[in-house]
């Protein structure tokens, strides 16, 4: 096994949830979003440490949370920014890692990704330095360019999820090349992929599923109360 820190994003803003407020605080099965994700790292020995990326203006909310669920003492918080890759980057630079020290970044919006995927990223990651969790397209893919549709080969095509995970020098030397050259991506691995380094895939499960719209909140209800029969 390998021990690993775990970088948390919950610095959105959940626009397309239309909560009113960071998607983070709502509510499944009586406790917010973001508890039942930090549950999942908080239940594994093998993480060592959390840093919780929030935005300042949901501190309070946070800090109370925390408290409620008495986990304060073993998170830290950090500010994030303004988009997601500001976020993981201002999470890392937070971290004062030794150079292969396996890190995970995560969605705060992802709350059901199972401990043996978490150490199945943390060993790929160790010795290729970059591991990204995603699972295979079952849908057939379009892609249109002007009037001109194409089907993409699925075959080639996996959908990403997090947790994502890296040695801390592979992932800081790819966000800071990143941000030297003003290049923004929706996660993390492509700041790896634009280097061309190597990355391994833990093909994953669709269950890890990111809370993004209204309609994924039923999903997640009906998951919750699946693992709560298995347990
Ligand atoms: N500036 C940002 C933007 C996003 N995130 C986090 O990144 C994860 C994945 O992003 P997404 O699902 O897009 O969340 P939001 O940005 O909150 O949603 P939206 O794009 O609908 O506003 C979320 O846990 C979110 O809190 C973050 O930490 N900092
Ligand atoms: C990182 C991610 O969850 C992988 O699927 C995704 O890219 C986040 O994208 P979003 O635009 O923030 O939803």
């Amino acid at each position: 096994m390998v021990p690993y820190v775990a970088i948390v994003l919950a610095a959105g803003q959940g626009k397309r949830m239309k909560a009113g407020k960071n998607k983070q605080f709502i509510e499944l099965d009586g406790k917010p979003l973001i508890i039942h994700t930090l549950s999942r790292f908080l239940d594994d020995e093998w993480c060592t440490n959390i840093r919780l990326v929030i935005q300042p203006f949901d501190l309070e909310e946070i800090e109370a949370l925390l408290r409620t669920y008495q986990i304060r003492e073993r998170i830290e918080l950090v500010h994030g920014g303004e988009e997601r890759q500001h976020s993981s980057y201002l999470g890392l630079k937070s971290l004062q890692a030794e150079s292969d020290q396996v890190v995970m970044i995560h969605d705060g919006a992802r709350p059901f990704v199972r401990q043996k995927y978490l150490h199945e990223l943390a060993k790929k990651a160790k010795d290729t330095g970059a591991a990204l969790l995603a699972v295979r397209v079952t849908d057939t893919i379009k892609q249109r360019n002007n009037q001109q549709l194409q089907t993409l080969n699925r075959e080639t095509l996996w959908a990403a999820q997090t947790p994502q995970a890296f040695t801390y020098n592979k992932i800081m030397e790819a966000h800071e090349r990143a941000k030297d050259e003003e290049f923004l991506g929706t996660d993390d691995i492509s700041l790896l992929e634009r280097m061309s380094h190597p990355i391994d895939i833990v093909e994953g499960s669709i269950e890890n599923m990111k809370l993004t719209t209204p309609d994924d909140i039923l999903r997640a209800k009906w998951l919750l109360q699946e693992w709560r029969e298995e347990e």
